[in-house]
């Protein structure tokens, strides 16, 4: 098969990530016999120092004519007092909504070789961590009006929050068709005791339930589920939320499987055209010094193989892959243990190409 995918760098870790899933995608070509052509988009900061935009529309362009997009991660530092509209993750906003991707899928699952390297206690992880967040991904408060007043001398900033009925329901039904391929489990969290776009939300969730009646709906308030993903992970099967609340469930949620640098994500809205990127973002902290951890990004490419592609046995190879990397031992500075070999990102990406087989 030949694909067209659309290559984010970006800023921060971002270059360093996505290199590493390149040759995986490379390697996975070869073995499979595939022809992937890439095509560089810039995006975020990169794109602001370079054309005065973090997207533009010719970038985006590009994306929405590719087969997908796998990204790595935008902004830092360098570009905080740039103002709203010109900031690097608008970039990302702008993507995200001109690609129309209302579906973000964040897989909260811990490798067993990991087990130690989450903070929870043992007696906790044992149950198990294996849930996914369905996160609405371009509607809510990211994508309000945003603004600042002058109001008798001092600035008084607003972000508006808007959901329509039709916009829930899209997600919702992503959430019902997600717990239908698992457990049938589905929680969805909102802040129904003091937001309107909460109470309507959990009215069309209750609605679409009656279609759904082997699903098992539940609602939690966002804050308790904050709480009970630390208290007792396991309860979980699939939640369903909308943008703001699904980014930040989804980073405490990837923390408890040991790191954020290990969770992929996959963008999808009404055709096969998707955006593949880790959950993260670009890690200012750690750019240019080898340290980020490249399988958030690597799983995201495997992602790309399994639902924009079809390639179910590739996916599996590039998985597989991983484990076999983290059965032997090693592991990037953010997962460290006693009795495990430290590698950088790179020689992370050397070592699951190593493990990378055709099955
Ligand atoms: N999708 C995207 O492009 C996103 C971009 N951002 C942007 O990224 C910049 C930094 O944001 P932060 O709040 O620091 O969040 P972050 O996710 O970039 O980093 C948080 C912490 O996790 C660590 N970390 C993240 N990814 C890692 C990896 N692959 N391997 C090892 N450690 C990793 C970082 O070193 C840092 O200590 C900001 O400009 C923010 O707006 C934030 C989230 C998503
Ligand atoms: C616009 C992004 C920076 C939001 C985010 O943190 C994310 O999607 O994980
Ligand atoms: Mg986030």
């Amino acid at each position: 098969m030949t694909k067209n995918i659309a290559v984010i760098r970006g800023d921060g870790i971002g270059p360093e990530i996505v290199n590493e899933a390149l040759r995986v995608l490379d390697k996975i070509a070869e073995l499979y016999g595939h022809t992937f052509h890439y095509t560089d988009v810039d995006m975020g900061g990169c794109a602001i120092d370079k054309w005065g935009d973090p997207l533009p529309q010719e970038m985006l362009d590009k994306c929405v004519a590719s087969d997908s997009v796998l990204l790595g991660a935008v902004g830092g530092d360098k570009w905080n007092d740039v103002p709203g509209p010109k900031r690097p993750e608008k970039g990302l906003l702008r993507l995200r909504a001109g690609m129309g991707v209302y579906s973000n899928n964040r897989p909260a699952k811990i490798w067993p070789q990991l087990s130690d390297a989450s903070p929870l206690k043992k007696s906790i992880v044992e149950k198990g961590i294996d849930f996914i967040i369905v996160r609405e991904l371009i509607g809510g408060i990211y994508f309000g009006e945003h603004k600042t007043d002058d109001a008798d001398g001092q600035p008084v900033a607003t972000d508006i929050m808007k959901y329509s009925e039709a916009e829930i329901e899209r997600i919702g039904r992503i959430g019902f068709e997600t717990a239908r391929k698992r457990n049938h489990r589905l929680c969805s969290v909102e802040k129904s005791n003091v937001l309107d776009t909460s109470r309507l939300w959990k009215k069309v969730m209750h609605r679409l339930a009656e279609e759904y009646t082997d699903v098992e709906l539940t609602d939690m308030l966002v804050d308790n589920c904050a709480m009970q993903i630390v208290k007792n992970p396991a309860q979980f099967d699939v939640i369903v939320t909308e943008n703001m609340f699904g980014d930040i469930l989804s980073d405490e949620a990837s923390m408890i499987t040991g790191s954020i640098g290990m969770i992929p994500s996959s963008s999808l809205g009404a055709t096969s055209c998707g955006l593949y990127e880790p959950i993260h973002g670009s890690a200012p902290d750690i750019a240019g010094q080898d340290l980020a951890n490249p399988i958030g990004t690597i799983l995201s490419a495997a992602m790309m193989l399994r639902y924009s592609f079809d390639m179910a046995k590739e996916a599996d190879a590039v998985e597989h892959a991983v484990s076999k990397y983290l059965d032997a031992g090693y592991r990037t500075a953010d997962i460290m243990e006693d009795g495990m070999t430290k590698v950088g990102c790179k020689k992370c990406g050397d070592l699951i190409l190593e493990y990378l087989t055709k099955e």
